[in-house]
């Protein structure tokens, strides 16, 4: 087993964009609690701002709704920040949680009404845990099942109104009878520099850490677009401060305390330049099948493809074609080699098949 895998891709990866203990213990301390305060996502934040208004003014519980992107783009926030704006309590559980379909009736019967119950990872409930979900967003009413075989019963419990707030990575995977009964779904995008530039700035306050204009552009763009990364960046680049200089986080203190944990200027950690490096200078940039690559760099293929490529491909610095992976132009230029011109030309047809 790699070092990545037994890490997990939390674990020891400081671009890893899920959770990590450290992580969970001080995002509490830095979400936004309302939606003025949420950076970014402006479309979602205004079609959530008229839906929220509008249930208010009727005086009514919220429509449900399902969010869905990366993980550390702010569903949890902004499922925390439905409840606030609703004055609502919020009850928080997740899909791997609820095996069976008695734990979630055993959930929803304790609602409040009003309530918002979060639930995340929707897509991974089990299905009859899912089939309940299904009456209880469209009646408010569950189905409970009383004894087994031919003297079993279904009891009928109503609910009170409440707003499910669903959050999935992806949406694509949740079947079409689940996904209609949301009324609103908002598709959350990987953020733009200047707004984690503001996230970092804004981190930085209330952590009580000063820092620069250049410095927190810095951390922002090897932040992969997530504010959850950019969050844990700051934490290391804040350390790296207080112990080699004088606790201000510029960018020439920023650059040097990535360099110390190999992440370099454009979010790359070891492992991706691992891939591309073995890409480029074992196969002359591809296309290579991902076994080969996988064995060349020393990790599973698993790795290699769920946890390296996803953001090489999303960078545009790696493409999976038929034939294999393939470097991109901009893959030679990252790691400052020129591609040999028989494989850069080759390999222009590659592109988009
Ligand atoms: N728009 C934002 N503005 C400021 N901070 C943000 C924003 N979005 C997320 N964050 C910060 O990033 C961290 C991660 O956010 P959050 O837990 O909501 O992500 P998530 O999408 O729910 O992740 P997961 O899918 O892993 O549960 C939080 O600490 C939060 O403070």
């Amino acid at each position: 087993m790699s070092a990545y895998e037994q890490a997990g891709e939390a674990g020891e990866r400081l671009v890893g964009a899920a959770a990590d203990g450290e992580d969970l213990a001080v995002e509490a301390a830095l979400r936004p609690k309302e939606l003025g305060e949420f950076i970014g996502q402006t479309r979602v934040r205004e079609q959530l701002d008229l839906v929220l208004r509008a249930a208010r003014a009727r005086g009514a519980t919220a429509d449900h709704v399902l969010l869905s992107g990366a993980p550390g783009l702010g569903k949890t926030t902004l499922s925390m920040i439905i409840a606030a704006e609703m004055a609502a309590p919020i009850r928080i559980t997740s899909g791997p949680a609820i095996q069976h379909a008695g734990d979630l009736a055993a959930i929803l019967s304790s609602l409040a009404e009003g309530e918002v119950l979060f639930l995340d990872e929707i897509h991974r409930m089990s299905r009859p845990a899912e089939e309940m979900l299904y009456m209880a967003m469209e009646d408010f009413r569950v189905d409970v099942i009383v004894g087994k075989g031919p003297g079993a019963t279904a009891i009928p419990l109503e609910l009170p109104p409440f707003t499910l707030v669903g959050a999935t990575t992806r949406a694509g995977l949740l079947p079409p009878p689940l996904r209609d009964r949301f009324g609103f779904t908002g598709h959350m995008e990987f953020y733009e520099s200047a707004e984690l530039e503001r996230v970092v700035h804004r981190s930085a306050h209330l952590l009580g850490v000063e820092v620069t204009a250049d410095g927190a552009a810095e951390i922002a763009g090897r932040s992969r677009g997530t504010p959850r990364i950019a969050n844990r960046l700051l934490r290391r680049v804040r350390d790296y401060a207080q112990v080699r200089a004088d606790g201000v986080v510029t960018r020439e203190t920023a650059t040097r305390a990535l360099a110390v944990y190999e992440v370099d200027e454009r979010g790359l950690d070891r492992l991706d330049r691992a891939v591309l490096r073995a890409l480029l200078k074992l196969f002359g940039g591809g296309p290579v099948g991902l076994s080969t690559l996988s064995v060349a760099v020393g990790e599973e293929r698993e790795t290699v493809e769920e946890v390296a490529e996803p953001f090489l491909v999303r960078e545009g610095l790696l493409a999976r074609t038929p034939r294999g992976r393939v470097a991109t132009p901009a893959a030679w230029r990252h790691l400052d080699m020129e591609p040999p011109p028989a494989a850069a030309g080759g390999q222009e047809g590659l592109f988009g098949t």
